[in-house]
């Protein structure tokens, strides 16, 4: 794997807002994206602290304007279109959504199931198969074509209310599952040479479930499960991420989760930004 190991600390502050944190942390690996690298974004933190609010926030332009609200993935969705637009580049982009729930990764953009109350349709199962090498590839994930900030904008939107949520003690729309949001990039370049070359560049959005104390959550039978398999997934994520940075002969992907994480985020990953969110400092 060829990454780019990269420690770079940044701490945000009370006072940061949606636009600072993406002008900071994110907007430099949109740039390298764009350069055809291939970059993931995660979201890591307790319950409550705010995670879905940093990547998602509010989406709906308003006068052809991002709200101050807006997280990182439609920033980084108007941020992409915008350069390409200026550079009048030749480009086609695919984005896919999947969702892990207790080890079963479902695929938020994709219905197969057309019943006539949204309460009864089924998410599409997709499964993971092994490619042969040694890695794994995820079968029947959607990609879906987009041609303009506001098509991902609506996809996102779908995926989200079809995500699995729960009222808890600590939050009261809690994520259940971790989400990934990946938006492929294809930019055709010519050289001086009049060779044609493709830049092919991932981006990656993580939204991560969030770790819960459970006796403070208060959670019980089947959200204390649900919460001890989010906690045992993301101490696995944390043991794979220092196990693959240390470059580690034995890398611990015991879980479904971490075998998708392998092979969908870290499979020629270049670069990596670990947004940890740990404490509630806004008001309400
Ligand atoms: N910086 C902020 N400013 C204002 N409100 C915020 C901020 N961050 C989070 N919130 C609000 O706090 C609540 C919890 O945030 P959010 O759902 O994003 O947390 P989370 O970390 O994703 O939690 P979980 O892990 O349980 O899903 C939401 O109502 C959200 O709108």
């Amino acid at each position: 794997m060829d990454m780019r190991l990269l420690f770079l600390l940044q701490v945000f502050g009370p006072e940061a807002d949606q636009k600072s944190i993406y002008k900071n942390a994110v907007a430099p690996i949109v740039n390298d994206v764009l350069e055809g690298y291939n970059c993931t974004v995660f979201a890591f933190g307790q319950t409550g602290t705010g995670k879905t609010y940093t990547m998602e926030g509010e989406m709906r332009q308003k006068a052809g304007q991002l709200p101050d609200t807006a997280g990182v993935i439609p920033r980084a969705v108007c941020h992409i279109f915008k350069v390409l637009e200026a550079q009048n580049a030749d480009y086609s982009m695919k984005v896919s959504f999947l969702e892990l729930y207790n080890e079963e990764i479902s695929d938020l953009l994709a219905v197969e199931d057309r019943s006539r109350f949204a309460e009864d349709r089924q998410k599409k199962p997709i499964s993971l198969m092994e490619d042969g090498k040694g890695g794994v590839v995820i079968r029947g994930l959607e990609e879906i074509v987009v041609y303009s900030p506001s098509d991902i904008y609506s996809l996102l939107e779908c995926g989200s209310a079809r995500r699995r949520t729960a009222d808890t003690a600590l939050n009261k729309q809690s994520s259940r599952s971790h989400t990934v949001f990946s938006v492929n990039i294809n930019v055709k370049e010519t050289t001086i040479g009049n060779e044609e070359l493709m830049k092919c560049g991932r981006l990656n959005l993580v939204d991560l479930a969030g770790s819960e104390n459970i006796a403070r959550s208060g959670a019980t039978e089947g959200r204390a499960r649900e919460a001890g398999e989010i906690n045992k997934s993301l101490l696995t994520l944390g043991r794979v991420i220092t196990a693959l940075v240390e470059h580690s002969v034995h890398v611990p992907y015991r879980f479904d989760f971490c075998r998708v994480m392998s092979t969908s985020l870290f499979g020629r990953l270049n670069c990596m930004v670990v947004m940890h969110i740990h404490m509630k400092f806004y008001q309400g």
